[in-house]
């Protein structure tokens, strides 16, 4: 490894200097993006973008954190089934898509859950810009946070406009042992950002006060 005076490891802050189109389709593009990595050295990485994301937008998309609250029932979290061909299976997933020009992640949940669940909701919050495969690509999604008030008449008979997405609600309260029996019974792949929820309830329920022991 380079050593400066003193023996201390040469810092450079790491960064992009040119982005190569290798190769584009309609909905996503590969690039080689030619960076200098944190010792100087320039390398080279191979990057995938959507070709869909425009300059005013926050992020790529939006994934819909959903919650039904319905009278005399647990509360259920929203999820869709769907085949997506990359995984060449079927994927469980928060309802989700891209936003469109000139709309706000707000308008682009509300309108993305609507098509794939029928249900209408209200948010009550929004993440920052997340990155979904960092390693991969610079594709990024807010999660959207949406109540939805089971009991309200439009919400009793939801109708949803796509019909190659099937809507799946779980109970809070059990959801990694439900999804885990999905995974099992039915060939499903989990999106990680739903698995990794469900494992974080499942330890805040287990252990939510568990005081750090030193481990033999
Ligand atoms: N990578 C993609 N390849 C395609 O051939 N088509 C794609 C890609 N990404 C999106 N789309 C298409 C599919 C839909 O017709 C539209 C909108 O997708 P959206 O609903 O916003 O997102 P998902 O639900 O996550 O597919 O774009």
């Amino acid at each position: 490894m380079d050593r400066s005076v003193g023996d201390s490891p040469k810092a450079t802050i790491p960064s992009v200097i040119e982005e190569e189109v290798v190769a584009e389709g309609k909905w996503v593009k590969l690039e080689k993006t030619t960076y200098t990595d944190p010792s100087g050295k320039t390398r080279t990485w191979e990057t995938v973008k959507r070709t869909t994301k425009k300059h005013t937008s926050s992020a790529d998309g939006v994934a819909i954190f959903a919650v039904l609250n319905r009278t005399l029932h647990y509360d259920c979290l929203v999820m869709v089934k769907q085949f997506r061909p990359p995984m060449g299976c079927y994927c469980l997933e928060f309802p989700a898509g891209l936003i469109d020009d000139n709309e706000s992640a707000e308008d682009a949940a509300l309108r993305e859950l609507l098509e794939e669940t029928g249900y209408k909701g209200e948010v009550v919050g929004v993440s920052p810009a997340i990155c979904l495969d960092p390693g991969l690509t610079n594709c990024t999604t807010h999660i959207v946070k949406v109540n939805i008030n089971g009991d309200d008449p439009e919400n009793i008979k939801p109708k949803q406009k796509l019909e190659f997405v099937e809507v799946v609600l779980v109970p809070l309260n059990e959801l990694q042992k439900k999804i885990d029996e999905m995974v099992k019974n039915e060939n499903v792949v989990v999106d990680a950002r739903v698995y990794i929820y469900a494992m974080g309830r499942t330890h805040a329920k287990s252990k939510p006060t568990e005081l750090p022991v030193l481990k033999s």
